[in-house]
């Protein structure tokens, strides 16, 4: 059978980037994406502000790109938790943080946000995240907000940036973020990855 995309991305990683080099991974996706293929990551227009974050979530891994660009700013010591549920998507994502050598960064975890976020404390010893990055299905930014909320995850100054609010968008998420008093919310104007629609991330602060 004719291989995937998420497959044909990771062959384009394993040919065209060097082991251990992020900024080569995220470029040689670049180049599939932008040249080649079209595929739902964040573009290289989005950049991920330098927050400086030590506990970082990631909601909606798809192939490891976002991961990638995220991970590799962390600092020492500093940690990335990223959820996915499609097992195939999951397989070529861990790959793709191992060519960039970012493993010992990065926690993939292969399983639904609404069934990781409640077992965070116990089972990853998280107290609160300072950056959660929502990316996964659209309709699922703002139950799990709230689910976030609930547990005790978010802290005065943690940061939500959730990705395509504008395309595919998520107009109740953004309802809830620029209305509520517990956040202080903002937004980047940007383009949908490698196109030319109107696309943007919203930076959503938790003022506890
Ligand atoms: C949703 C996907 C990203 C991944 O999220 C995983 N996922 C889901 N729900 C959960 C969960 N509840 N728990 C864990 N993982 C979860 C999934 O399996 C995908 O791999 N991303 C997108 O759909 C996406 C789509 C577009 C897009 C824009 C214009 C178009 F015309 C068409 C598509 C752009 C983007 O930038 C995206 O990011
Ligand atoms: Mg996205």
């Amino acid at each position: 059978t004719r291989s995937t995309r998420p497959q044909r991305l990771l062959k384009a990683v394993q040919k065209n980037a060097t082991r251990g080099d992020p900024q080569s991974v995220i470029s040689a996706i670049d180049h599939f994406c932008r040249h080649s293929e079209w595929a739902m990551n964040i573009g290289d227009e989005k950049v991920v502000n330098e927050l400086n974050p030590e506990k970082v979530l990631e909601l909606g891994t798809y192939c490891g790109y976002s991961t990638v660009r995220i991970a590799r700013l962390l600092p020492p010591g500093a940690r990335l938790i990223t959820l996915e549920f499609n097992g195939d998507y999951a397989a070529i994502a861990r790959q793709v943080i191992a060519w960039a050598g970012l493993e010992d960064k990065v926690q993939l975890v292969e399983g639904a946000s609404e069934d990781w976020i409640p077992r965070m404390k116990e089972h990853f010893g998280i107290e609160t995240f300072d950056l959660v990055f929502l990316d996964h299905w659209k309709d699922r930014y703002l139950p799990d907000t709230k689910l976030m909320e609930d547990c005790g995850l978010l802290r005065k100054g943690t940061v939500l940036l959730a990705d395509n609010v504008i395309c595919p968008g998520v107009p109740d998420y953004l309802q809830y973020v620029r209305n509520s008093l517990s956040y202080k919310s903002c937004y980047f104007k940007s383009h949908l990855e490698y196109t030319k629609a109107e696309d943007g991330l919203e930076k959503s602060v938790f003022l506890g």
